[in-house]
């Protein structure tokens, strides 16, 4: 939010969030914040409640109970900054040619950059006199992310943003996020099945499983805490002198294991230890649904009758 952002502000806090749909509980007792400025990704099985909680952020769902602000206010009101929201299906009116599309945002925003997002529309040779609902999914996809940041929003909520483009478009899109994110503070929460997509991009994370927040904070943070160890299995398992680390993962295969450990103190042993990668990180959690969740220090809210279940780093 321009001038008024500072390292400690929070684009987005949620206290004890739950959504409960039809068939039960999406959510439930979710507590995080986002620092503002952060690219933060956003992990998590199929039907975790990832669009469930960005939906939430667009103010396009209510939460069934607890809290969620955004920039200190609620979502949707107008202290809560300018909010863009992709969602997965891109939802365009199909009738409308892209130029059409383009003047409607103009129309929408104000503080609206038509060169920006007409740049983006250029770079994908994507005509503007073509009828939305002509296009291919990943040239909807190019309008849909050049109305979303035509808006230059404080705060962009992408769902699976790059699933449909291809692999030079990808790269193309991905660089002109980043180049907005830096040139005007934005924060990004996305969400991804693609892990590798996450890493050279984000410096947050937030991994949802299970109903709840199994992992957010800095990735150095996350990265840092964890040790990979990998050494020749004793008997049938982990060393025993490993135990006593608490363990997100472990995995064996022939004589070696491999385990992802959070240790308090150096895990020295007849083994080789390193950090973690991204990717290794979120894979060891989203195959480890009961590992302890961590939410580090500077992921947590202030608010700890909502933060019980949170684990210091
Ligand atoms: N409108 C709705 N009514 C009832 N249930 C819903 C509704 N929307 C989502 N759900 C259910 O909520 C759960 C979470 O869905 P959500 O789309 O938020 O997950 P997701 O993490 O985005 O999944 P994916 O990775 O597959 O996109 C799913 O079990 C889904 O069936």
């Amino acid at each position: 939010m321009g001038d008024g952002m500072y390292a400690g502000e929070s684009a987005l806090e949620a206290h004890g969030l739950g959504m409960r749909y039809r068939r039960g509980w999406v959510l439930k007792d979710c507590s995080f914040r986002l620092p503002a400025g952060r690219i933060c990704g956003l992990v998590g099985p199929n039907g975790a409640g990832k669009t469930t909680l960005l939906s939430i952020m667009a103010h396009v769902l209510e939460p069934t109970e607890g809290r969620l602000s955004v920039f200190g206010a609620a979502p949707g009101s107008v202290d809560s900054g300018r909010t863009s929201f992709l969602a997965q299906d891109k939802p365009l009116f199909r009738r409308f040619t892209v130029a059409e599309i383009l003047r409607l945002g103009q129309e929408l925003n104000p503080g609206w950059d038509q060169r920006a997002a007409e740049d983006i529309v250029r770079a994908g040779n994507v005509p503007f006199d073509a009828k939305v609902g002509s296009l291919s999914g990943g040239q909807r996809t190019r309008v849909a992310l050049a109305l979303a940041l035509g808006k230059h929003p404080d705060l962009l909520l992408l769902d699976e943003p790059m699933s449909d483009l291809d692999p030079v478009a990808r790269q193309e899109l991905m660089g002109a996020l980043l180049a907005e994110a830096a040139e005007h503070g934005t924060t990004v929460l996305m969400s991804t099945h693609v892990l590798a997509e996450l890493e050279n991009v984000c410096d947050y994370l937030v991994v949802l499983s299970g109903g709840g927040v199994r992992l957010a904070g800095d990735v150095d943070e996350l990265l840092s805490v964890h040790t990979m160890v990998t050494g020749t299995k004793d008997g049938e398992g982990l060393p025993v002198s490993l135990a006593h680390h608490p363990l997100v993962e472990s995995r064996i295969s022939g004589r070696q294991f491999t385990a992802l450990i959070r240790p308090d103190s150096p895990a020295t042993g007849p083994w080789e230890t390193d950090s973690p990668s991204m990717e290794e990180l979120l894979l060891a959690y989203l195959r480890s649904p009961d590992a302890p969740s961590l939410i580090t220090p500077t992921a947590q809210v202030q608010d700890q009758a909502y933060n019980t279940r949170t684990v210091a780093a």
